[in-house]
């Protein structure tokens, strides 16, 4: 009997580069992979998840600044020749390329398909070919983003970027490139059911892109599969008064926001992101505990909803405590025992950069020898301080010269000719050397002035908990309290980094303490470190409950309007019709409906639409002819308007109205109106607004309490009347509207698009449903915010439907009529659009993005890439395509199987 192994969960873990140094070899065409240094807790989750009999993992990772192993004289020469031969293909292809051979990179379709036979199972690299200067795709998040989230307000920010002469508007885009090129990967492996993980900073517009990318792949199914995204934040999380400081801060949040959970590493850093979202995004939250008792918040973004928690993340204690307890460990402990003999060891063990707190560590150290000269010569700091690939930016190189200055200053006051007290080392070091330094070591001293998780603290408390060798167990550990690991091993002796003096006598304590008082320290903080395969396993099992909850619920979550697709269509069409509401969706919502006016802004983009003659538009709205001829039809001939959900409409161009209702008995308003003052009356603050048809009873600045009981009782008055007068009794944004059953904007809609496009309109006539499809409008966006907009969704797809039958083979190029009804407010909104933005801001910048006032990569949106990384069928595509195919032919003399692209 065959039983069914369970199906192992897959889950997609996009991390911002595949854990090597990958290295071409040219003369074998096959890569060399260098595991990196750095990231050990994220790369050891990724390695146990690899062989978890839980899970399936699929790695996806950019491939990193790729590097060619050096060739031989012969090969040099070979390659020169082909070099001058490139130059000429690349000079014909690109008259703006001025680049070397060395900065372009050439990788054949073969040499692509190795590596991934090369890599681990599951493991997908990412490919970004196409630049000079490959450094650039980390320039943003490296040079912007990493400085704020560690409280350094950024000089980056100034026009004068690097040296390539790269600004931060080009560093954004390639961003936005880098992010969008991790989605096209995501799409072309993802399988229903998936799960998919996102780590940290460089990934940050990711979960919105995938949302995007996924509704118009059609990827999601109707309640089952729902696509399930996980983001972790290794760094931490600024307050909101440094993050407001990112130029880019919403549309950070706005990409950040698509995931479904989103976990830093304390209660700290998910606070702050709450409150940034609250002030940036206007979300609400709320807070709850989660299973092991910390904050975890509920948050309502843009009405959708999703889990804000924190999980600091471990290390590999089972791993560690088998690598660093080896014969070969051991010798090389007992070298440095021998070479520091009698001393106390002090070990620090950082990157080499500016919020490591080196300087600070330096300072503490010559305090502390200043304060307790029975320490001088007592005592060694061996500091290990690991190059950034940063290293020749002028703040390390400051920093650098800081730190020589100060090694210099404590040796020569406090050493001799035979011995230096401060031992700084300024390089990589292997494992087993850093874990014999660990080891070797009577003090740890971490005086970071800001990070996310300091994983060196965790190693070092794992190492010393090995409990039979008593040289090595129960050292204590000096931790800064900025560092996110204050938070997890809080039976550390936590410091202020920024009080030498305070550190300088924690030194001296910590010498001092007897061994039963270090071993109990000891006890208290190894049970405190998190472990990587039990903070790994958490995170898929929540997200895997997150899956089954959005399964279970028959919800289905509204897809971001895809801009640059919106784009591409609005560019090719020729006969195109805007459909506006106005409240709530050209303006934003306020107290008082008299001042909900347009902005300057709203006007200009409005004015360069208007002004294309490809374009026909037309504002849909509640409000009455009053309002809207006062604020559009005085203002802009060429605008069309609807006034009270339909039952007015003025056509492009003339000046006068036509009333849709007036054959219709209106002696219902006398009794309406009644009604509604009575209401009005008990509700202070309520008021009602009387139009040419409708009534509307207002109750936004009633007591909100009070305001939502009258509402639902005004109702029920109201519905009384439906029969008798054939109304509609409407549920607004904080009003109550009655008006007519038979006009709404969906009928009015329906006039608009089954018409020839251009000609006059006669809303009187009945609709001619034999007009050819060449003749009515190609595109139509139409935007709502409100339930009344329903109806000209409901119309839009319905003519959709129709001409879907009526006119098979006349789709256009994406395989559809151009409709375009979109919803203005949040995903988890139940409604018949096909897409959402977020707000009146995201629908100006959008409309902005159409008339040119506004950069598509401003804000990101999903443009296909092609498999190298280029924007598909550009120019840049089909240059890179060429120099790349001409480079293979050269290596291979042949010209087969270079057709991939
Ligand atoms: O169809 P619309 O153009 O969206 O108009 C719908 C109603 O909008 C107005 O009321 C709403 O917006 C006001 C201003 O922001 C706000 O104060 C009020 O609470 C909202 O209900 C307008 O006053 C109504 O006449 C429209 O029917
Ligand atoms: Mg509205």
């Amino acid at each position: 009997m065959t039983t069914d192994k369970p199906k192992k969960q897959r889950i997609i873990n996009c991390v911002s580069q595949l854990p090597y140094k990958i290295v071409l070899d040219e003369s074998t065409d096959k890569w060399i992979l260098n595991p990196s240094t750095g990231n050990s807790a994220l790369y050891s989750s990724l390695d146990y998840l690899q062989n978890s009999d839980e899970y399936e993992q699929v790695v996806v990772g950019w491939t990193g600044e790729i590097t060619k192993k050096n060739l031989t004289k012969g090969e040099i020469l070979r390659k020169q020749l082909e070099t001058q031969e490139l130059h000429e293909i690349q000079r014909i292809e690109d008259d703006t390329a001025n680049q070397t051979d060395e900065d372009k990179l050439y990788v054949t379709n073969e040499q692509m398909d190795n590596l991934g036979k090369q890599l681990k199972d599951n493991y997908n690299p990412v490919w970004l070919l196409r630049s000079r200067n490959q450094g650039r795709w980390r320039a943003y998040a490296e040079n912007v983003i990493w400085p704020l989230f560690h409280y350094i307000l950024n000089p980056a920010t100034r026009k004068d970027f690097d040296s390539e002469g790269n600004n931060e508007n080009s560093a954004w885009y390639d961003y936005v490139k880098f992010n969008e090129a991790y989605a096209m990967k995501i799409g072309e492996i993802y399988q229903p059911g998936d799960i998919i993980w996102i780590h940290d900073y460089y990934l940050l517009l990711l979960p919105q892109l995938l949302r995007m990318k996924f509704s118009s792949l059609d990827l999601e199914e109707e309640g089952k599969n729902k696509l399930v995204i996980g983001y972790f934040h290794h760094a931490p999380w600024p307050s909101y008064e440094y993050f407001r400081c990112l130029p880019r801060r919403k549309e950070i949040l706005d990409g950040l926001v698509g995931a479904d959970k989103i976990t830093f590493q304390n209660e700290q850093f998910s606070r702050h992101f709450v409150s940034s979202c609250k002030r940036l995004l206007d979300s609400t939250s709320k807070k709850v505990k989660d299973d092991l008792g910390k904050d975890q918040y509920n948050l309502a973004v843009y009405g959708g909803d999703l889990v804000v928690d924190s999980s600091p993340i471990g290390v590999d204690c089972e791993g560690i405590m088998k690598e660093a307890f080896t014969p070969d460990v051991d010798s090389k402990v007992d070298a440095i025992r021998q070479a520091y003999k009698g001393k106390k060891i002090i070990i620090g063990r950082d990157r080499f950069d500016p919020v490591r707190g080196i300087i600070q560590k330096l300072r503490a150290f010559e305090t502390f020898l200043a304060m307790f000269p029975q320490w001088r010569e007592q005592v060694v700091l061996i500091q290990v301080s690991s190059p950034t690939l940063n290293r020749d930016s002028p703040q390390v190189i400051r920093l650098e010269q800081q730190v020589n200055e100060l090694v210099n200053s404590i040796n020569s006051q406090y050493g001799s000719l035979n011995f230096a007290p401060v031992q700084h080392y300024y390089m990589r070091i292997p494992k087993d050397v850093y874990f014999s330094l660990l080891r070797s070591a009577d003090l740890c001293l971490i005086t970071s002035v800001r990070d996310g998780m300091n994983t060196t603290a965790l190693e070092y408390v794992t190492i010393k908990s090995h409990d039979t060798n008593s040289a090595c167990y129960g050292k204590p550990l000096i931790l800064s309290e900025f560092s996110g690991s204050s938070s997890v091993l809080k039976d550390a002796m936590i410091v202020n980094p920024w009080d030498s003096v305070a550190v300088a006598r924690s030194i001296d304590q910590a010498f001092s303490l007897t061994k039963i008082q270090r071993n109990k320290l000891q006890l208290r903080t190894w049970k405190e470190v998190p472990n990587i395969r039990a903070w790994s396993d958490r995170f898929a099992k929540l997200m895997i409950e997150i899956a089954e909850d959005a399964n279970a619920q028959d919800r289905k979550m509204t897809p971001a309007l895809n801009r640059p697709l919106l784009l591409e269509n609005y560019k090719a069409a020729k006969r195109r019709l805007f459909l506006f509401d106005y409240d709530g969706t050209l303006t934003p919502i306020v107290k008082d409906p008299a001042a909900a006016i347009p902005t300057a802004r709203l006007y200009n983009i409005m004015e360069k639409l208007s002004q294309d003659p490809n374009n026909q538009i037309w504002i849909i709205s509640g409000r009455d002819q009053a309002f809207l001829g006062k604020w559009w039809g005085s203002k802009n001939k060429s605008v069309g308007l609807s006034a009270e959900h339909g039952c007015f409409v003025k056509d492009i161009g003339t000046p006068d109205w036509v009333n849709l209702t007036e054959k219709f008995d209106m002696s219902w308003q006398v009794r309406v109106n009644e009604v509604m003052e009575e209401f009005t009356n008990k509700t202070p603050g309520s008021f009602i607004e009387t139009k040419a048809v409708a009534l509307t009873w207002h109750y936004r600045a009633a007591v909100p309490e009070l305001g939502d009981y009258s509402a639902e009782q005004l109702k029920n008055e109201l519905l009384k009347f439906t029969e008798e007068y054939d109304l509609d009794v409407m549920d607004g944004k904080k009003n109550i509207e009655v008006r007519p059953k038979f006009v709404n904007k969906g009928e009015i809609v329906k006039r608009l698009v089954w018409h020839k496009y251009g000609t006059p309109q006669d809303l009187l006539k009945p609709l001619d449903q034999s007009l050819p499809i060449d003749e009515m409008p190609d595109f139509v966006l139409c935007l709502g915010d409100d339930f009344t907009d329903e109806d000209m969704f409901r119309q839009l797809n319905s003519i959709e439907k129709k001409w879907g039958e009526n006119y098979k083979d006349k789709r256009n190029k994406w395989g559809n009529f151009g409709f375009y009804p979109v919803t203005v407010g949040s995903a988890a909104k139940v409604t018949v659009a096909k897409a959402h933005l977020t707000d009146p801001q995201q629908v100006l910048d959008t409309l902005g993005l159409l008339v040119g006032n506004v950069s598509l990569f401003q804000s990101a949106g999903t443009v296909d890439l092609d498999a190298r990384g280029h924007v598909k069928d550009s120019e840049s595509s089909k240059k890179s395509h060429a120099a790349s195919v001409a480079y293979a032919m050269k290596r291979t003399g042949s010209s087969t199987s270079l057709n991939k692209q």
